[in-house]
Parts: structure tokens; C-alpha cells; sequence
């Protein structure tokens, strides 16, 4: 059976999407959550989408106990305390990241974190453009769903894919994990340039050269090119800087505007940013773009200077 650990918007589309399989189990963190999803017959996070009977709502990790799928959609930042509070129940189990994010402190990506907690789980990483709101009321789109064992990946594409959700298989974990987290940054620079009135000729040179620098710390990380090229990269940072339906293009905007943002809201980008940096320096490249986000979140730079920061460095050649 395929479980989903966190009642989120993402976990809960997922569910539902693939409750048209057959029975999926939904664990939200809490009973008392559990039992507000059971009575809502939806999550506060997701309105309007209703839940199948075949999502069974449970609480906690032991509600996932006879899953041998489990798919994780959790903030990156929350991701290691809920693996180390499972008590075992995720050992031996098959578990899919779907979280877009770096862990703060380690600079780990999901799957790193869950190999570290879980060492004896098989572990796959399920990415790429898609809005919780769409994919729950069954709009297509496709996904990469990346497993560094090949047999497992296939029988994970098999077991995943339903008739909205094409799944890409790929074993190239790295690459698919980085694209994820990476565009949500971009993506907050973009909303930033939006918002504060630069142009969507701002955004679209943002964009182009956050790709640049999306592809330049996945080549100094071993990752393919081509994965940073597929659905996980460019597909993903073609919706996350381009829909206000992006929570991190929102964060962006609300930078922009000089507006406050609800700090409950989950944006992966302003989380992750931090760590980011502290990799590309270890590694010796440069992420101008991802080094102003950072000032930019942390209240150290307004538009204006991180702009011209951006603008004002040695001209150079157009490459990677
Ligand atoms: N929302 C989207 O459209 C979307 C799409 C693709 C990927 N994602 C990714 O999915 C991840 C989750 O995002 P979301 O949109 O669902 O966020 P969300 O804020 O809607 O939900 C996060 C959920 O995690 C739960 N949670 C936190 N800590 C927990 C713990 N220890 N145990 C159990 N549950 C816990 C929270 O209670 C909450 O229900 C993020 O990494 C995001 O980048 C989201
Ligand atoms: O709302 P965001 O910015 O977290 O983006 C959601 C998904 O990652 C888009 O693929």
C-alpha cells in the first residue's frame, strides 16, 4: 500500500491523485489533525478539494506502518526530526522525497537526509512542475521520478504514474534534487524584481541566469546535464518564476512590494538560500543570484542595492 507522510497541500494532492489506484493512507502529524481532515473531509491547506474514500486519514508515523511506499511531504527544514521521531517504522521501507529544499546546517538535500536517518531504506525523489491545487483536481502535467537503483526506479515509475501524472524516470538523483530546490530561489528573485517594479524583462534575464547557475553547482555536484535540462530544472523553474500560484514567487513579490509575508506559509527558497551559499563557496563557484536572495531574505539588502549588485559585476562572456 502507498502511504503519505505530512497532510500538507502537496502530500494531500498526492493522495488524492493517487487514490485513483487504489487506497492511499494519509498521515497528518497529529490525531487531533487527523481528525479535523476526517470531519472537514479536506485539509485547511488544500480548500475546496475533497477527499476520496479511498484516502484513509491517519496520525503520525504509525499510521503509515503497513505502507511499503511511503512518499514524504514535509518542509526540508522538518524533514530529519520527523524521520529520527519515526522509531523505526520507515526501516526497510521505500521512501520518496518530495520535498524541494536544502537542509539547513548539513547542506544535505532530502535524499541525503533520508539515507543519513534511514540507511536501510530504498530512497527515490519525486520532482518537477507541479502546484498541489492542479494535480489535485487532475490537471496533467509531468513529473521526474529520480532512483539511483534502476529496477526499484522502474517498479516506483510503475507503481506512481496515474493518468494526469507522467513520470520521467531518471538515476540521477542529484540532479533532480538540486533543480527542485535551486528554482525556488530563483524564483524568489524574480518576484523580488516584479514586484519592485523592474520588468518582466528583469525576470526573464534572472531566470536565464539563475539556470546558469542552477547548471553550474549541479556540474560541480557530478549531476547530469540534461536532468538540470528536464522536468526537475528548466521545467520547474519555468512554472515557479512564472505563477502566482508559487508561494516562493509570492514571497518574492511581497519582497519587492516592501509588503510583510505570512511566516506560516511554507517557502522553501528563503530556507534553503543560506545553505545553498555556504555549498557553492565550499565548492569555489559562483551564485550571485542565490547570494542576493540570501540578503534579500535576511533583511540586508533591499531590491534597489541587490539589483544593482547583480548589474554592476566585471562584464563577461555568455556561458555556464
Ligand atoms: N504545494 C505545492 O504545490 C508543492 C508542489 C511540489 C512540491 N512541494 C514540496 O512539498 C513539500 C511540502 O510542501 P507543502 O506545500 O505540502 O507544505 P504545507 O505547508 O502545505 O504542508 C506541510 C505539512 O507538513 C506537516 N509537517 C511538518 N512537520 C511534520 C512532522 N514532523 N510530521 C508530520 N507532518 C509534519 C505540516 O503539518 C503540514 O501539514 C515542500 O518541500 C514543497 O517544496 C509542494
Ligand atoms: O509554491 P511553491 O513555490 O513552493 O512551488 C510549488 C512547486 O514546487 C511547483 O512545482
Amino acid at each position: 500500500m502507498i502511504g503519505v507522510m505530512g497532510a500538507g497541500a502537496f502530500g494531500t494532492a498526492l493522495a488524492v491523485s493517487l487514490a485513483a489506484k487504489g487506497p492511499v493512507v494519509l498521515a497528518a502529524r497529529t490525531e487531533a489533525q487527523a481528525e479535523d481532515i476526517r470531519q472537514a473531509g479536506e485539509v485547511a491547506r488544500l480548500p475546496g478539494v475533497t477527499l476520496p474514500e479511498a484516502v484513509q486519514v491517519g496520525a503520525g508515523v504509525a499510521a503509515l506502518a503497513g505502507c511499503d511506499i511511503i512518499l514524504l511531504a514535509v518542509p526540508t527544514q522538518k524533514l530529519r526530526a520527523m524521520l529520527m521521531d519515526a522509531g523505526g517504522v520507515f526501516d526497510a521501507k521505500t521512501l520518496v522525497a518530495t520535498c524541494k529544499g536544502v537542509e539547513q546546517g548539513s547542506q544535505k538535500s532530502p535524499s541525503q537526509v533520508i539515507a543519513e536517518v534511514c540507511p536501510e531504506a530504498m530512497v527515490a525523489v519525486l520532482t518537477g512542475p507541479s502546484f498541489a491545487a492542479d494535480i489535485a483536481r487532475g490537471l496533467p502535467t509531468a513529473l521526474t521520478l529520480a532512483c539511483a537503483d534502476r529496477a526499484a526506479g522502474k517498479a516506483l515509475q510503475e507503481a506512481l504514474s496515474v493518468a494526469h501524472l507522467r513520470l520521467y524516470r531518471s538515476e540521477d538523483v542529484t540532479g533532480a534534487e538540486l533543480g527542485g530546490a535551486l528554482k525556488n530561489i530563483i524564483a524568489i528573485a524574480c518576484g523580488a524584481a516584479v514586484g519592485a517594479g523592474l520588468g518582466e524583462s528583469a525576470r526573464a534575464a534572472l531566470m536565464t541566469r539563475g539556470y546558469a547557475e542552477m547548471a553550474r553547482m549541479a556540474e560541480a555536484m557530478g549531476a547530469r546535464a540534461e536532468t538540470l535540462a528536464g522536468l526537475s530544472g528548466f521545467g520547474d523553474l519555468a512554472l515557479t518564476c512564472t505563477s502566482e500560484q508559487s508561494r516562493n514567487l509570492r514571497y518574492g513579490l511581497a519582497l519587492g512590494r516592501g509588503e510583510t509575508f505570512d511566516s506560516g506559509v511554507t517557502v522553501e527558497g528563503a530556507a534553503s538560500a543560506p545553505a545553498v551559499v555556504a555549498r557553492a563557496e565550499a565548492l569555489g563557484i559562483e551564485m550571485p543570484i542565490t547570494r542576493v536572495v540570501v540578503g534579500l531574505v535576511s533583511g540586508q539588502l533591499r531590491v534597489a542595492g541587490a539589483m544593482d549588485m547583480l548589474l554592476s559585476r566585471p562584464l563577461k562572456e555568455e556561458k555556464c
